[in-house]
């Protein structure tokens, strides 16, 4: 006799309601980014571990709506409540993805708290079913721009003024521009008009706003497949720019993972030895030589235990940094990055500066490249290098050498903030200065 129906096999088991797994990721991810700083994009393959693309993708856009509106979706939860929720209790986490779905995803309240209660047990549910009501029911906006974390603002005011959160605000409202670097810089005016874009240097086009979805679309461009281009912002190619025709003589490209400064450097006629101490950053890097022909020698090590053969006229660092400048791409680093990991980073990036500047002949160059918005690792990284070295020199940046809209400092240093070429879409925040080694 089949057995028969029970109310405990009809009604449906937690993880049965859809789309649950993907939120339960989100809240692993979250997690991960808010508890344990790790990066969005690394902590992704553990948390959608075992996922469907679909739902990864879903995970990945829950957790970056979550962060990018952190602020404000908190101060919802907070006027909703007279319980003092802390930071990293669950019930806010859970409480924060659901009304990021319903506010910003189009995710009708009823489907956002039905994949939102099976996260939380116990009191802590009620209390979620309870806040989120009171929130929903309030019919609420987000604040459009979003409101930027109070440490961020406060430390990005006090070394740029007041203005300069505020453009940033707006930046991180609107999606990013996608910039792309060519091959060939004479073939500009061709693949301008072949992406329907607009170039603002040789060998740059920004492409059109549309139809980029998520980069998924990117692949399928024209030129991508045959190695035409590579997706780089625009700010972040002027380093490599700034070292100028190769002429077949040796460049190091110093952290080079994983590659878009090599491609340019190898393209501008450097024979490139590219550095870098991730492995698996190494091997995007071959892809990305492979995809477009273009050649260098490959080292995996820590810069700190290797020596190159001999000097060379020509070093790029683009340092590892605190990624502040590309919060617009990766709004996690504005809830992971604090003046504790600034300081440490500016620590290791002098060390990498100091040991990079050895291998310089006398009358070579290298470029300092951070995407960072923080003077620790720009401004105050060079000018405390400069104090200690005698032997170096700023080797300012004239306008001529960067693209339309960009322009160097009153030194001769290149600095983007947000409101540079915001016209036009902005650019990412980076710092880069030349500085040559005096010649005796
Ligand atoms: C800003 S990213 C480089 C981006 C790359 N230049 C490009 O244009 O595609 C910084 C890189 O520094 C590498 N890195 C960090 N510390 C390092 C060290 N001590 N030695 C060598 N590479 C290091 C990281 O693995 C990372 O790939």
């Amino acid at each position: 006799m089949p057995p028969r129906p029970s109310s405990r096999t009809s009604r449906p088991r937690p993880d049965d309601v859809p789309g649950l797994p993907a939120r339960r990721a989100a809240l692993r991810l979250l997690d991960a980014v808010l508890r344990r700083g790790e990066p969005l994009e690394l902590a992704l393959h553990g948390a959608a571990q075992g996922l469907p693309r679909e739902d990864r993708a879903l995970t990945h856009a829950i957790a970056a709506e979550v962060l990018r509106h952190l602020p404000d979706l908190d101060a919802l939860i907070d006027d909703a409540t007279r319980q003092i929720l802390p930071d990293d209790a669950k019930a806010r986490m859970v409480l924060r993805i659901a009304l990021a779905q319903t506010l910003r995803m189009d995710t009708p309240p009823h489907a956002a708290i039905a994949t939102a209660l099976p996260l939380v047990d116990g009191g802590p549910r009620k209390l979620v079913h309870g806040v989120f009501g009171t929130v929903t029911r309030s019919n609420p906006v987000l604040p459009d721009p979003p409101t930027l974390p109070a440490e961020v603002l406060a430390r990005w005011s006090d070394q740029w003024g007041a203005a300069m959160p505020q453009a940033a605000a707006h930046a991180y409202a609107v999606r990013p521009p996608v910039d792309v670097t060519l091959r060939d810089a004479g073939e500009t005016a061709i693949w301008t008009e072949a992406l329907g874009g607009t170039s603002f240097a040789p060998g740059h086009v920004r492409l059109p706003a549309h139809p980029i979805d998520g980069g998924a679309a990117i692949p399928a461009l024209p030129g991508f497949a045959e190695g035409a281009w590579w997706v780089q912002d625009i700010a972040a190619s002027c380093a490599a720019r700034l070292l100028g025709k190769g002429d077949g003589c040796p460049a190091l490209d110093l952290c080079a993972a994983p590659g878009g400064k090599t491609m340019q450097l190898a393209a501008a006629g450097w024979r490139v030895t590219a550095l870098d101490q991730s492995k698996k950053r190494l091997e995007r890097l071959s892809e990305n030589l492979a995809r477009t022909g273009l050649a260098a020698d490959i080292v995996a090590a820590d810069l700190r235990q290797w020596q190159p053969p001999a000097p060379v006229d020509a070093i790029l660092l683009d340092a590892p940094c605190s990624a502040t400048g590309i919060y617009r791409r990766h709004p996690d680093v504005l809830h992971r990055i604090g003046p504790r990991q600034i300081m440490e980073l500016a620590d290791l990036q002098a060390q990498l500066l100091a040991r990079a500047a050895d291998w310089l002949t006398p009358g070579g160059r290298i470029i300092y490249a951070t995407c960072s918005l923080e003077r620790a690792e720009g401004e105050d990284q060079v000018a405390r290098f400069l104090d200690a070295r005698a032997d170096f020199a700023l080797d300012p940046i004239a306008t001529s050498e960067l693209p339309e809209g960009i322009a160097p400092d009153p030194q001769g240093r290149l600095r983007t903030l947000p409101d540079t070429l915001a016209s036009a879409g902005g650019t990412d925040g980076f710092f880069i200065a030349r500085l040559v080694k005096r010649a005796h």
